[in-house]
């Protein structure tokens, strides 16, 4: 890069969360992320820790939903013996839902969208049927449940599932792990390659594995987790029916709003590929954990305590608590769209009236519209909708705000990833963008 900018000294990433991250280069902060050969450091305690740390508190979330003081700082009620968690039809069910959605993946797409260009030159292709995915599945459920299919009783084997999917996410990121070994270099991610085997099991060493055509990152990152998780919600509505008559209106509500997020998600399918995750990110335990176990499992964990926990919600609340999700989805809508159509094409009447400055790269960066209101409105906009799906659940517990807390965590820690990414991209262009829009996420507040 001819002008990279030299910033002043900045603070590093949390210890903790650098594991998520390519590995910080001391002597360059800002330059290429290590990716080299072992440089005799000690194994991450980072990556470690967070192998142990995410399955744990998952556990720790699915117990404590159900228990009555549903205390997310205190204790787990109990500890759960192997026999509670080890089900062989609980690693039956979760091979045969990940088995139907790799089947509707390969069924024929509407549309064959290429991702952004590769190390050598090259583009993938990925096939864009997703909302068709969901769609399927809500039939194939549909006509499961009208000839009996027992789906409330979900909801009493959450535990042995989520031990299945964990364990299913390990075997899986271990036998990434070996295919890596046999990749050609340019196949390989920018981090995650470090010679640390704990560190490159944990972050991914291959950035696209794929037999044929069959993509495994860009397969999991968006179905068989977010599909789970409206289904684990629904099972969650109909056991409440089962249990009280008829669904509550805190339930309708989460629902609705995690429903239509997820909806969301699979219409705008080919977005996710020009986020970090895919064009960045090597596919190790940390994101099949994150696809596979953690995001139906703790994404649901607000149905999961309205089930157990069930909250009353008059209409005047609930309008208000529409609204702020609406507020929510129509910031992120409007911010992830913006941004995509300016990428597809700049001169788009919706976006070529907008502001914006150039780079040295020939691509320019937008100054005004919803990029001009801070410098991730899109993160803005997803963690109002966040507070949105806890409102229902009340004031008076922690545990169903959890995802909120979590979710900031993540997005800061995703901004500062992408920040730094950008000015290695962008150097001085990168720098007076930071300049006319000083905020990161929060108008005023950060
Ligand atoms: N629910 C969940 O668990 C999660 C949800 N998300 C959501 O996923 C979505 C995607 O997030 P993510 O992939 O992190 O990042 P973004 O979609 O925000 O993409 C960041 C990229 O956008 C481009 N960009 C940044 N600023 C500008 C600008 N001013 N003008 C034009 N382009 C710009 C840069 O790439 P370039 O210039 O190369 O195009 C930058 O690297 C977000 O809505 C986020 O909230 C993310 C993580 C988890
Ligand atoms: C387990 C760890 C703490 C972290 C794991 C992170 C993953 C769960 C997330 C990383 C990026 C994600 C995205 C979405 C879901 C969560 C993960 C996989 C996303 C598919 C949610 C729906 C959005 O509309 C999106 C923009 C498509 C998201 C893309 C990133």
């Amino acid at each position: 890069m001819s002008e990279r900018f030299q910033p002043p000294a900045q603070r590093r990433p949390w210890p903790l969360l650098r594991a998520l991250g390519p590995r910080w280069n001391s002597e360059d902060p800002w330059g290429e992320p290590e990716s080299g050969p072992p440089d005799g450091s000690p194994p991450s305690p980072g990556a470690a820790a967070l192998m142990l740390l995410l399955p744990v508190t998952m556990f720790h979330l699915l117990l404590v939903a159900r228990s009555g003081p549903a205390r997310l700082l205190g204790p787990p009620p109990y500890l759960p013996g192997l026999e509670e968690l080890w089900s062989p039809w609980a690693l039956l069910l979760c091979l045969t839902w990940l088995g139907l959605q790799a089947a509707l993946y390969l069924l024929p797409a509407r549309k064959v969208a290429e991702g952004q260009e590769l190390k050598d030159k090259s583009r993938l292709r990925y096939p864009i049927n997703g909302f068709q995915a969901l769609v399927l599945t809500a039939l194939l459920v549909g006509l499961g449940v009208s000839a009996g299919l027992p789906l409330s009783a979900l909801p009493e084997m959450l535990l042995p599932l989520a031990f299945a999917a964990t364990l299913t996410a390990f075997i899986f990121s271990l036998l990434l792990y070996l295919k890596a070994l046999v990749a050609p270099a340019s196949a390989l991610a920018p981090g995650g390659n470090s010679g640390n085997l704990i560190y490159d099991f944990f972050l991914g060493r291959e950035l696209n594995p794929r037999i044929c055509s069959f993509d495994f990152k860009y397969f999991c990152e968006l179905r068989p987790g977010l599909i789970g998780w409206v289904l684990i919600n629904l099972a969650l509505l109909m056991q409440e029916a089962e249990l009280r008559g008829s669904p509550s209106l805190a339930m309708w509500l989460v629902n609705g709003f995690q429903l239509l997020y997820v909806a969301d998600a699979l219409w705008y399918e080919e977005a996710v590929l020009t986020t970090m995750d895919i064009i960045h990110d090597g596919f190790g335990f940390m994101l099949a954990f994150g696809d596979l176990a953690w995001v139906p499992f703790t994404y649901s964990l607000q149905a999961q305590f309205l089930l157990y926990h069930p909250q009353p919600l008059g209409w005047p609340l609930a309008s208000f608590i529409c609204l702020i999700n609406a507020v929510g989805y129509y910031i992120f809508r409007g911010a992830n769209s913006q941004k995509n159509t300016f990428r597809k094409n700049p001169s788009d009447p919706r976006v070529a009236d907008l502001e914006t400055i150039s780079t040295a790269t020939g691509r320019r960066l937008l100054v005004s519209g919803w990029w001009g209101m801070v410098r991730h409105p899109n993160y803005l906009g997803d963690l109002i909708m966040a507070l949105a799906w806890s409102l229902p659940c009340g004031v008076f517990h922690l545990l169903p705000y959890f995802y909120f807390l979590y979710f900031t965590a993540l997005l800061v820690h995703r901004e500062d990833r992408d920040e730094r990414q950008c000015l290695q991209k962008y150097g001085l262009a990168w720098h007076e963008y930071c300049q006319r829009v000083p905020y990161r996420i929060v108008p005023y507040v950060y």
